[in-house]
């Protein structure tokens, strides 16, 4: 397949719904000269995701990539697919993300709406909420390998495509306020103990992004987190059913007013993102989180908040992240140019 330079070429993965597919159409209604190249897992998902984009936006360059994140067969096959499709990429939104089987603690809930800690415990689940997590096919714990490790592998092979270049690029990653520092630890960053894996996997998404500016920036490469809020989707519908969230709906409307995270609607969700495409990245702070908010009355903006984040432990864990790199590469040799 011959090379094609492209103006902007942005490369957006899990947006087959969700907040994924809200910031692809906001993408196009910024600069509908865009290309989009959207990663799903199988070419059904692709196909669709591709109709419903070019649904609202029909004039859309969108082309696809198969990638399966939680198999890094998959991501080395797309990364050497795109490091031919494509001569530089400007943005890589890496979006996708899971949480099975999410168990939420109605006893401590209960318990947390009578404390002063309320807006605390609404915003970021601490406290009330565990997730079961197992191996997937890499050997991998599954949340860890999705959440992070297939997007470390991804970003580490297309280098190429986004350093040296003339223009910056940049790496958004999707993070979450559920992100703490007490359930991530060094010796055990895959999380096969706790069960918090979720929160684990989007802190360590945190040290990743502060450290990746650090080794990147001088060659043009910069990273940033966002939070989309508390978002209506398919990974919040697997925590309480549809009809019940419905019901609450009037009560989290309320809490808007006095949670601004409460973005409810992808649309929202992606405020930040988009927001970050229209800035320079010289001038972000690598040490910060950008949250999506909306308020009671419905205006969506953008809230810079300091991250927990300790820089020599993001050094460590990016060694281990390099170690393990460097055994999923001796056992894929094979996928490598
Ligand atoms: N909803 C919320 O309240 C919040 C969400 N977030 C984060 O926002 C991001 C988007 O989530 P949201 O839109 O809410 O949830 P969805 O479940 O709607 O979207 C998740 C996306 O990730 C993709 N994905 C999941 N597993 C894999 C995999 N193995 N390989 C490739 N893609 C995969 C899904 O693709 P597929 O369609 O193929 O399953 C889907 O496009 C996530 O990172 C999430 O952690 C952060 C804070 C709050
Ligand atoms: C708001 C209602 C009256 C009661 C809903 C109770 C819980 C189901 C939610 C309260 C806080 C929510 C929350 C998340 C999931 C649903 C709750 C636990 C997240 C963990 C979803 C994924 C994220 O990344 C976080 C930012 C969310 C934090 C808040």
């Amino acid at each position: 397949m011959g090379k094609e330079l492209l103006q902007e070429g942005i490369l957006v993965r899990g947006q087959s719904c969700g907040v994924g597919l809200a910031l692809c159409r906001r993408l196009l209604e910024e600069d509908g000269r865009i290309h989009l190249c959207i990663a799903c897992r199988n070419e059904q998902k692709s196909e669709a995701t591709r109709d419903l984009i070019l649904a609202t936006h029909p004039a859309a360059q969108v082309s696809t990539v198969e990638m399966d994140l939680g198999n890094l067969a998959s991501v080395l096959r797309a990364a050497r697919e795109l490091r031919c499709r494509f001569q530089r990429l400007d943005f890589i939104y890496l979006n996708a993300g899971i949480m099975p089987n999410p168990h939420v603690n109605f006893k401590a809930l209960w318990h947390g709406l009578l404390t002063g800690r309320v807006l605390h415990m609404l915003t970021t689940a601490e406290g009330i909420m565990t997730q079961t997590d197992r191996l997937n096919g890499d050997g991998l714990q599954e949340v860890f390998a999705t959440n992070l490790f297939g997007h470390f592998m991804l970003v580490r092979q297309l280098q190429s495509l986004l350093c040296g270049n003339e223009k910056p690029s940049r790496l958004i990653w999707t993070s979450s306020s559920n992100a703490r520092e007490s359930a991530f630890s060094l010796s055990d960053y895959q999380h096969a103990k706790g069960q918090e894996s979720y929160s684990s996997s989007k802190y360590a998404t945190d040290l990743t992004s502060v450290v990746l500016n650090r080794k990147f920036n001088d060659q043009g490469l910069y990273s940033s987190v966002v939070c989309p809020g508390l978002v209506m989707s398919n990974m919040t519908y697997r925590i309480l059913p549809v009809f019940l969230w419905k019901l609450l709906m009037p009560i989290m409307w309320l809490i808007r007013f006095f949670a601004k995270t409460y973005t409810l609607t992808p649309y929202n969700g992606a405020e930040a993102h988009v927001w970050l495409f229209k800035q320079k990245p010289e001038y972000l702070d690598s040490l910060v989180k950008y949250h999506s908010c909306t308020s009671g009355l419905g205006r969506c903006y953008v809230e810079p908040r300091k991250m927990d984040v300790d820089e020599d432990t993001a050094e460590k864990f990016y060694q281990k992240l390099l170690e393990l790199e460097e055994q999923t590469l001796e056992k894929y040799h094979d996928l490598l140019d």
